[in-house]
């Protein structure tokens, strides 16, 4: 246990709703804040869930925009914010991954529109006041209460189909929030407490969701680990692991949970000397001698893609993302050299496993 020391504690909670079936209350949801035009957010993919929203909500349905994508292009943002102030919106309800809760925060930054999330992946967005949007390529992100979700339903029903391999790199995603929590300059004991937890929860889930995806008690669990790490990552100061996964995710256009998933254990061993006890707490959650060796074998174990090369990244861009990643001073246990960090991105390129 951490001894006694000074911090500062600040973290905004939705209500969250969780069940099985939590779905079903989303209509009473809206009308505890006070809201009666709603207009429902999804991705094109997850338009049948949309679509099931909007005939729980009946009347109080305004419609239906299906576009959100990955990173949130300003273009979908403002076409998403027009759409609710000409139907005269006075909520929004994001169902679906990361994405499309992105989404909802977009409009909510501009408009301060109510969201209402219901997450069907672990990306933790729900419960964070981050914000993230792209514009030619290039992806700004920023924290504001405004786009905080005012309430989360978790519904383990609704995850029941997200492919394994999504699941996995998807868990790897609430993992590095949690992981980057035990060494931020912000960090306290009990954002330690919720990280490890975090870290053993989701962990514990995947052998369960391989051997049944639709075991809903470990897509339970699964949320459960994806709020408590989404929590960490919404009170803390992010380092070298996401400000990478941003330049990857946003210049790059990698996927989003699949750079998270390749690149953790090495910006782990690239942290690990100057954030031991960090290390030792992320491999006690995982049950394995090492933390970055620990990531990496979870990933491997689970069918997870391993390099950066076979998520779409090209070795000439490798020298352009060290530059980017450096370039801008952050918060960091270990200070950032521009030739270590190239080092980093080569091994994670090839899928190396990080001593
Ligand atoms: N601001 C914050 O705090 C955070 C923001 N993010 C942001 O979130 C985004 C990534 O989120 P992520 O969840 O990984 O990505 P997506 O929302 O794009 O979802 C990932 C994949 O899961 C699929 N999926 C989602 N729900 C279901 C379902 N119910 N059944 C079957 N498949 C499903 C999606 O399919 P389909 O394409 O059909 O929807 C997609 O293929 C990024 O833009 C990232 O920046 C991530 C973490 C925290
Ligand atoms: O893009 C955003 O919405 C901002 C933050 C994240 O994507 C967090 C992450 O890297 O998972």
């Amino acid at each position: 246990m951490s001894g006694v020391r000074d911090f500062v504690f600040q973290v905004a909670m939705p209500r969250v709703v969780f069940g099985a079936g939590a779905l079903q209350h989303v209509a009473r949801e809206v009308d505890a804040l006070g809201a009666s035009r709603v207009l429902v957010l999804s991705t094109p993919g997850q338009r049948a869930l949309g679509e099931r929203v909007a005939a729980l909500l009946g009347g109080r349905a305004a419609g239906l925009f299906a576009r959100a994508e990955m990173h949130v292009p300003v273009e979908v943002a403002n076409a998403a914010r027009e759409a609710a102030l000409a139907l005269g919106a006075d909520c929004a309800v994001a169902i679906g991954g990361g994405s499309t809760t992105g989404l909802g925060k977009a409009i909510a930054l501009q408009t301060a529109l109510p969201v209402i999330a219901i997450p069907t992946t672990y990306a933790g967005s729900e419960m964070t006041t981050m914000y993230g949007l792209t514009d030619a390529g290039s992806k700004t992100t920023g924290r504001d209460p405004r786009v905080l979700p005012r309430c989360v339903i978790y519904d383990p029903e609704l995850s029941a189909g997200l492919p394994f391999a999504t699941t996995v790199v998807s868990a790897m995603n609430a993992i590095a929030h949690a992981a980057e929590g035990l060494y931020a300059p912000d960090a306290n004991p009990v954002v330690d407490l919720l990280a490890e937890e975090g870290i053993r929860t989701t962990a514990s889930a995947l052998p369960r969701l391989r051997h049944d995806a639709r075991d809903l008690d470990a897509r339970g669990d699964a949320l459960i680990g994806a709020w408590l790490c989404g929590t960490v990552m919404g009170s803390i100061t992010v380092g070298l692991h996401h400000k990478l996964c941003h330049t990857l995710g946003g210049t790059f256009g990698l996927p989003h949970a699949e750079v998270h998933s390749v690149v953790l254990p090495h910006a782990l061993a690239y942290n690990a000397p100057a954030a031991p006890q960090a290390m030792t707490r992320i491999a006690r959650a995982l049950g394995t001698p090492t933390a970055p060796g620990g990531l990496f074998d979870l990933a491997a174990r689970h069918g997870a893609p391993l390099a950066l090369k076979s998520i779409g990244m090209q070795a000439p861009d490798l020298d352009r993302a060290a530059d980017l990643a450096v370039k801008m001073p952050y918060p960091n246990p270990r200070p950032l050299e521009r030739d270590k960090v190239r080092e980093l991105l080569e091994f994670a390129f090839e899928g190396r496993r990080p001593e």
